[in-house]
């Protein structure tokens, strides 16, 4: 066997991520102020805030896109490499709120791509499918196939990935990542463009993921979504952390609340349908008045 295939699995509990004082500029624009956050072993946290609020800046800067201007991201207490490739080494695995799959390739290939940090080969090796790689492949699609299993595409493995729908590629994403063998997996807006079915099984992988002992952060617009599945949810606005708590905390918090205001949440009512309901009740009143007024109009119609 060629490959080195795991990350030691972090004992629930233990520190897997944390992120001290962290602060990106771009500029005269500060994205992400003085941020702190943890994530343990065995946990989902969630990360939201209204659009601009930083939430992608930060998880760039965790994962050696960007080198954060001030702070320290330690990763099971090691302080990670300045560049992706090595955090990804490191056993951090990320997805990006753009699909970035390799739509040419086969769904089985974009896997063993993704499994590029735990092979000899490498990831050129990999793309450019040398001999070296064909080597490695037994065990490699062995495993990558399992993830497919995994993830519910087993039979679609040589379908080329931008022949699959839309929420199979998010998904496939989510494979490839995992490829990765990585302890903590970082989802950003993974249920975007989603229909309810497909969130919801978004929803149940997540949580499975979580059950074979990997850590999860979620950036996500979705409250529903977020709320029924982290355990902790941190609030960015405007580059800061404003409120960190369990999902009841947070939703309970005026100042969430506030911070979202003129961006209301899914599923909850906002200005317009505020404006909408009064207008509609206004219409009902104004209907009542006239049928008091005129009793047996009913019959009529
Ligand atoms: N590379 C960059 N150069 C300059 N400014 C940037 C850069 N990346 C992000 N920003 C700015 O930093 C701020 C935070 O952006 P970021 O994309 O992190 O927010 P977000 O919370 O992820 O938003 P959304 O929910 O819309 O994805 C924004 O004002 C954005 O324009």
């Amino acid at each position: 066997m060629t490959t080195d295939t795991t990350t030691t699995v972090a004992p629930t509990g233990e520190r897997v991520l944390d992120a001290r004082g962290v602060t990106m500029r771009f500029g005269g624009l500060t994205a992400v102020r003085d941020v702190d956050l943890h994530v343990n072993a065995g946990e989902i946290v969630g990360l939201i805030g209204p659009n601009g609020a930083g939430k992608t800046t930060f998880f760039n800067c965790l994962t050696g896109l960007y080198i954060p201007t001030e702070g320290e991201v330690r990763y099971k207490d090691k302080v990670l490499p300045p560049k992706s490739f090595k955090v990804t080494a490191a056993g951090i695995a990320r997805t990006f709120q753009n699909i970035r799959l390799f739509g040419n390739m086969t769904v089985l290939e974009n896997v063993l791509v993704g499994r590029h940090t735990r092979t000899k080969e490498g990831f050129w090796s990999a793309v450019l499918r040398l001999p070296a790689f064909h080597k490695a492949e037994a065990a490699s699609r062995e495993r990558a196939m399992e993830l497919l299993e995994f993830i519910g595409l087993e039979q679609k493995a040589d379908h080329l990935a931008r022949n699959l729908p839309y929420g199979e590629q998010r998904k496939l994403e989510i494979a490839r990542a995992l490829a990765s063998e990585p302890g903590l997996l970082l989802l950003d807006e993974p249920t975007a463009g989603m229909n309810p079915q497909e969130t919801r099984a978004t929803e149940e992988l997540v949580f499975a993921i979580r059950d074979k002992g990997i850590a999860v952060l979620v950036i996500e617009h979705d409250m529903r979504f977020i709320f029924n599945l982290c355990d902790r949810v941190a609030v960015l606005v405007q580059g800061e952390k404003l409120v960190e708590g369990d999902s009841a905390t947070v939703q309970g918090d005026e100042r969430v609340v506030a911070a979202y205001l003129g961006e209301p949440f899914e599923n909850a009512p906002g200005d317009e349908e505020l404006a909408e309901v009064e207008a509609a009740e206004a219409h009902a009143d104004s209907a009542d008045t006239t049928t008091d007024a005129a009793p047996g109009k009913e019959n009529d119609r």
